[in-house]
């Protein structure tokens, strides 16, 4: 692209010496730039990076788009800024020719649900036929192939490419987790989207938002982005038994849809509940009838995820009968309430909870089925959000048995965290194992046939970050190796 209209973009410019014709590529990291790329320097949490400027310079970047003038040697022009975070929302949007106006863009946000909500939809579309693309915590797939990506939703120049990615791969819709760090650090800018879906707001994260206000506000700001004009028809999806929801529908003039399980205000409303040989079934109440869902997800958690999907489908002009028969085939989400197939004489399952609402889910969603003890194991992250501790621990005590250990315990000693979940236990029928691995080799080591097994807080993945070293680690695999000893 031609540098001087890419860079028409910007509002306030210094340029130091002079600018090359071409920009091949927009990068933020030195590390990976081709020749005669633009290089944005952000000044991070861990490093800054203008510190990298001369580094890129060496490595073919011939633009340094940056807040202050840097003494830099070579052949490269300077572009000043006000603020490279916001540029790059900018300069990203247009290299890229606003990718995400030609496409159905969907946006899930809330504190649970956003991966299974968003899987929910991208397997509808998969299966209806349609070519679709989902960003979030499990990755970037494209099409059906997963390609690994750093963060629930990207920063702002990864997040244009994919979507641009997607829109030259023939797809004609994106669904995105759109986490609430996303929303406030701006790496959505540019995106429109079309839809937007609220699945629930409960304590997480308040290490970095402060307080539930705040962190509720972050969400919010994924329904005033989606602007006035009426034009274009764009829809909101709100979960009508979370009392945030009300907030959110004032922010927005589009059509708000509402789905639910307690409230008889819902569009899409469920009834009768059951659970049943791996089974979840339940009376869906839409805008024209009332349909019987019998469906391989467990949990009503799950209700509510599918209600959701169904929803903004109907939203969008499907066909009810459509949307019946695909949830019926959706397979269950990867790493959330997944069943381990095996042999042995207990349930073994693998979830991702790691808040204290979606510890209860998870327990709640075993219920129906437990026949012997409830074992549940869940750990949490070192050196982040720690007021959650004993909350996730007082939800867990809902199980019969409760082994607490670390999920990504990082620079943060075992005892600290097990001793701070420990504190929320309110009964004594757990332990404190820090090492993982050991802790899942506890949890079969005390089942006894008919028992099951929650593994809560990995889910779909396959690795324990210590210190900053990602080791692999599978609760599944462990379990498994370790059951068939014991059972087998
Ligand atoms: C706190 C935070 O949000 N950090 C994000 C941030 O990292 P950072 O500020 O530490 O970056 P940095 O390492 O200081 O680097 C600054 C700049 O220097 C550049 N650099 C650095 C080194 C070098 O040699 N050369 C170079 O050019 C970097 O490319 C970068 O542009 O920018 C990175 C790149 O965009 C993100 O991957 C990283 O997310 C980290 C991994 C993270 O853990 N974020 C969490 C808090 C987060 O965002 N979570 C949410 C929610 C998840 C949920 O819902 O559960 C998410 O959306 O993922
Ligand atoms: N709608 C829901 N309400 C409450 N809990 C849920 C809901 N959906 C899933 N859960 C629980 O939360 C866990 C995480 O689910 P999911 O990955 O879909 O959420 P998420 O919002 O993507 O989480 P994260 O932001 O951490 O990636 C699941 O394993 C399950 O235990």
């Amino acid at each position: 692209m031609y540098a001087g209209e890419l860079l028409s973009v910007l509002p306030v410019k210094r340029v130091i010496g002079e600018l090359p014709a071409n920009v091949s590529e927009i990068s933020i990291d030195s590390r990976a730039l081709q020749e005669d790329s633009m290089f944005i320097c952000l000044s991070g949490y861990t490093v800054d990076g203008h510190d990298f400027a001369q580094q890129a310079v060496d490595a073919g970047a011939t633009i340094i788009v940056a807040e202050r003038e840097l003494a830099l040697q070579g052949n490269c022009a300077q572009v000043i800024v006000r603020d490279t975070n916001r540029a790059m929302g900018l300069l990203a949007s247009k290299f890229f020719d606003y990718p995400s106006q030609d496409m159905t863009m969907i946006g899930v946000t809330g504190t649970n649900g956003k991966t299974s909500v968003s899987g929910i939809i991208q397997n509808m579309l998969q299966s209806m036929g349609t070519k679709s693309a989902l960003t979030g915590t499990i990755g970037f797939n494209l099409n059906g192939i997963l390609y690994e990506s750093a963060n629930t939703t990207n920063d702002v120049l990864s997040t244009q490419q994919m979507i641009f990615r997607a829109k030259m791969e023939g797809c004609r819709v994106m669904t995105m987790e759109v986490s609430s760090h996303g929303l406030a650090l701006g790496r959505l800018a540019g995106v429109d989207y079309d839809v937007a879906i609220f699945t629930n707001l409960t304590h997480d994260h308040l290490d970095f938002h402060g307080t539930m206000e705040d962190y509720g506000q972050a969400k919010g700001l994924l329904f005033s982005q989606l602007g006035q004009d009426l034009e274009k028809n764009k829809h909101v999806v709100l979960n009508a038994d979370d009392a945030w929801s009300e907030r959110y529908a004032k922010l927005t003039p589009f059509p708000v849809w509402r789905y639910g399980l307690a409230s008889e205000h819902a569009d899409f409303r469920a009834t009768n509940c059951t659970y049943e040989n791996f089974k979840t079934n339940f009376d869906m109440h839409t805008p024209e009838g009332t349909f019987a869902i019998s469906m391989d997800l467990l949990g009503e958690f799950n209700v509510y995820n599918v209600l959701a999907a169904a929803t903004m489908f109907y939203a969008r002009g499907y066909a009810l009968e459509q949307i019946v028969e695909h949830i019926q085939l959706l397979p269950p989400v990867k790493g959330r309430m997944e069943k381990v197939p095996s042999d042995l004489p207990i349930e073994i399952f693998i979830d991702y909870a790691h808040t204290p609402d979606a510890i209860e889910k998870a327990i709640d969603a075993a219920q129906p089925y437990k026949q012997g003890k409830v074992i549940f194991l869940v750990g949490t992250g070192g050196n982040r959000d720690k007021s959650k501790r004993p909350s996730m621990a007082e939800k867990a005590s809902k199980a019969d048995y409760v082994i607490l250990t670390t999920d990504d315990p990082r620079y943060e000693a075992y005892e600290s965290i097990t001793g701070d979940l420990a504190k929320g236990m309110t009964h004594d029928q757990f332990a404190c194992i820090g090492d993982r691995a050991e802790a899942v080799r506890h949890a079969i080591e005390i089942a006894e046939p008919g028992d099951m097994i929650i593994f809560a807080g990995k889910g779909h993945e396959d690795f324990q970050i210590i210190e900053n070293t990602k080791y692999p680690h599978s609760d599944a695999e462990i379990a498994i190796a370790e059951g068939k000893k014991k059972f087998l």
